[in-house]
């Protein structure tokens, strides 16, 4: 039997308003992917990460978890001692779910009571979000939960608040000038030390504000306006969410985007957003021509990962 594998996800939008109740959109990204599987050449890639879940192997092993979520351990140790590794491409640091892809994959593959993506309940949806919420928490800190939610689904999902979250249909793509696409920052960030950037702002009560009355209003919009290909108003809503992440989520700009950032701004040719955390790996571009944005964006490396 062949392993199942887990995909990258992209947080369209929601990132960093997820922790703080706003809405969020996330997609699977199959350009990149993973399985778990046993030692194959013995190659430094596969060693690393044999280690590395060997560490994680102990935390979870410390995890309390309710009985509908358990995960079986030992026999996950077992298998590490006999070669086990995350054989991936998603790349670590990127914001595209590296470590959200292993959570899922030690999931389906050790949760003692076996779950079918396909039919579950949104009840459990959210108790699953709970579950890797913990789950992950070791790689980074607080987490939602939600990527390696997304990668267990392989389906976009709609949060629509801490409490609620469905599966969603993506509208499809379209052959047109418009584009989404990822822009490469040419280092890697840690999501870890940026989520303890944003709750050392939230200590701030100026900040907390901006983000509640702004920020999530923002980006709420855009998911709205998205999911029902409102194009004008979703251009309008991102320039201002664009413009306030440039703003307010400086620390989380790698320096290499910080220009090309200001440029979409002020040119309205194309619009950047954090994906992920920030700090380093991919930004997210949105234009109405890609031609034109790819044209300004010369020298940077960059993937189109939706049409419309
Ligand atoms: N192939 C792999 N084998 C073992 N561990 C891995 C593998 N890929 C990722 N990891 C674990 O995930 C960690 C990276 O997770 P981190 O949350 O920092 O980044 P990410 O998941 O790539 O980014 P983001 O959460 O922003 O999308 C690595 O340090 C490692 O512990
Ligand atoms: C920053 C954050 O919103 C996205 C990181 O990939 C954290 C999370 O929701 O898990």
């Amino acid at each position: 039997m062949t392993n199942p594998l887990f995909y990258a996800k992209i947080i369209l939008f929601g990132e960093y308003g997820m922790i703080e109740d706003s809405q969020g959109l996330v997609v699977p990204y199959s350009f990149y992917k993973g399985t778990l599987k046993f030692f194959e050449t013995k190659s430094e890639f596969e060693i690393k990460s044999n280690g590395h879940l060997q560490k994680y192997s102990d935390y979870l092993a410390d995890l309390q978890l309710s009985d509908d979520f358990k995960l079986n351990v030992e026999s996950f140790k077992q298998d590490i001692s006999n070669g086990l590794f995350f054989d991936s491409n998603i790349p670590q640091g990127y914001g595209v779910g590296s470590s959200g892809a292993l959570v899922a994959a030690i999931f389906e593959k050790y949760s003692l009571k076996k779950h079918d993506p396909e039919n579950i309940s949104k009840d459990n949806l959210k108790n699953l979000k709970a579950v890797f919420g913990e789950m992950e928490s070791y790689f980074h800190g607080k987490s939602s939960g939600m990527d390696p939610l997304i990668c267990y689904m392989n389906l976009p999902i709609l949060i629509e608040n801490k409490e609620n979250l469905d599966k969603v249909a993506i509208p499809n793509g379209e052959k047109g000038k418009g584009a989404i696409f990822l822009i490469d920052s040419g280092i890697t960030g840690e999501t870890g030390p940026m989520i303890q950037i944003f709750f050392e702002k939230m200590k701030t009560e100026g900040f907390r504000k901006t983000l509640k009355e702004e920020f999530i209003r923002y980006n709420n919009a855009c998911i709205d306006s998205f999911l029902k290909k409102d194009m004008n108003p979703f251009f309008r809503n991102l320039k201002k969410l664009s413009y306030w992440a440039y703003e307010h989520f400086r620390p989380m700009i790698p320096e290499s985007i910080f220009n090309i950032w200001k440029k979409g701004l002020d040119s309205n040719a194309y619009y950047l957003k954090l994906c992920g955390s920030g700090g380093g790996g991919y930004i997210l571009g949105f234009t109405k021509d890609y031609e034109k944005a790819e044209k300004m964006l010369d020298g940077f490396h960059k993937e189109v990962i939706y049409r419309f």
